[in-house]
């Protein structure tokens, strides 16, 4: 496959409501596309799910499209067949910068698989033509604001309800929801908020019965969540501290995970991320699709690697509407708590022209 060049798109999504996580708080999101184009007039799309700051990971936005500039569509432009699997060898090359080298390769797997017409989820092993929904609802102001949220999600259909927590809201918001829903799927995400010196606190969610808790701890703490989950009875759940597949063997070897949270543009595309599921799969540890807030662009690809058979949790794969008022692609809309998963070539979504047109804020052509 010839590459003829990549345009990079900025488009401005702005949020339905603000999304407030242990880091900061999202009121929209300033997201980088790619769409690769290839000689034979073929084309491929990437959503880099870097946020506008460095508060999730060390990437964000605009270095994103800096390393991709600089360094990833020169690397690709320079292969002979700009395939996804060789653009990984001088990719690896490149330290770091998973999210950007993401977008870049979803574009060009994308590219490839239309071609070949072949969906992105027969290509990854997807086993379900649907897939279950979960939700990740932010910190509020106050516990009624937090209860109203949540059952208007459930009235939704969503059938997991993630929380996000951080110290001085994590016990009672916790509590308060398990004692109106009763026992709905239900867990916490921390965002790296904790130390170990919080592990008889955090066992205060033990009684609870969460199907796990997220990140407690900062990413590069391996061994302080190894000791966590000798000290509480939620099973642990790594995101931040899963940056690849040799991470995630790890992580479950040092007893420091028992379920993992794969996000592809964490672990620098969906080839890694699907042997992120791989090796969990081998070591009988469930996983589910984590979420950056994406467009249907990303979402769509989401969807695809949730249907992979280890993927036995509900994800944060939902409906559009959750984010964002109108997506750039046809909206991903729950039925009966689950999303569809797309069956056309690719990713199987295109981005819908009036929708792109109507949020673009920049395009640059990148060609050889
Ligand atoms: C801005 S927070 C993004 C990272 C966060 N993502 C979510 O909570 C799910 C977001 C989504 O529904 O896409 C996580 O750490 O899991
Ligand atoms: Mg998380």
């Amino acid at each position: 496959m010839k590459v003829t060049g990549f345009e990079l798109r900025r488009i401005a999504m702005p949020l339905v409501s603000p999304f407030r996580t242990s880091f900061g708080v999202e009121h929209d999101r300033d997201v980088l596309l790619v769409r690769a184009v290839t000689e034979d007039g073929a084309e491929g799309w990437g959503e880099c799910v870097a946020m506008s700051e460095p508060l999730y990971s060390s990437e964000y936005v605009d270095g994103a499209a800096e390393v991709i500039r600089r360094f990833l569509v020169p690397a690709v432009l320079s292969l002979p067949d700009a395939d996804p699997y060789l653009a990984e060898v001088p990719f690896a090359k490149i330290k770091g910068h998973p999210m950007a080298k993401a977008a870049v390769q979803t574009a060009l797997l994308d590219a490839k698989l239309r071609i070949a017409g072949t969906p992105l989820a027969a290509h990854l092993g997807a086993v379900r033509d649907r897939v279950p929904a979960g939700v990740s609802v932010g910190i509020m102001d106050s516990i009624p604001e937090l209860l109203e949220a949540v059952e208007g999600y459930l009235a939704e259909g969503y059938l997991r309800i993630k929380l996000k927590i951080q110290p001085g809201w994590d016990v009672e918001p916790v509590r308060a929801v398990r004692e109106r829903f009763g026992d709905i799927l239900l867990q916490v995400d921390a965002n790296t908020a904790y130390t170990l010196a919080d592990a008889r606190h955090l066992a205060k969610l033990d009684p609870f019965e969460l199907l796990l808790m997220e990140q407690p701890l900062p990413e590069d703490d391996i061994r302080g969540h190894a000791e966590l989950a000798r000290q509480v009875r939620t099973p642990i759940c790594l995101d931040e501290s899963i940056t690849s597949a040799r991470a995630a063997a790890d992580a479950i070897a040092l007893g420091a995970t028992s379920v993992v949270n794969i996000k592809p543009g964490r672990v620098g595309g969906y080839l890694e991320a699907r042997r992120v599921h791989d090796v969990c799969a081998a070591n009988g540890v469930p996983v589910w699709v984590g979420g950056m807030l994406e467009t249907g662009i990303g979402r769509a690809a989401n969807v695809a690697l949730a249907a992979l058979p280890g993927c036995v949790l509900p994800g944060d794969t939902s409906a559009s509407d959750r984010y964002f008022r109108r997506d750039v692609t046809a909206p991903f809309v729950l039925a009966e708590g689950h999303l569809a998963v797309p069956t056309g070539p690719g990713i199987g979504v295109e981005p819908d022209p009036d929708a792109l047109a109507e949020v673009t804020t920049a395009t640059q052509w990148l060609a050889r």
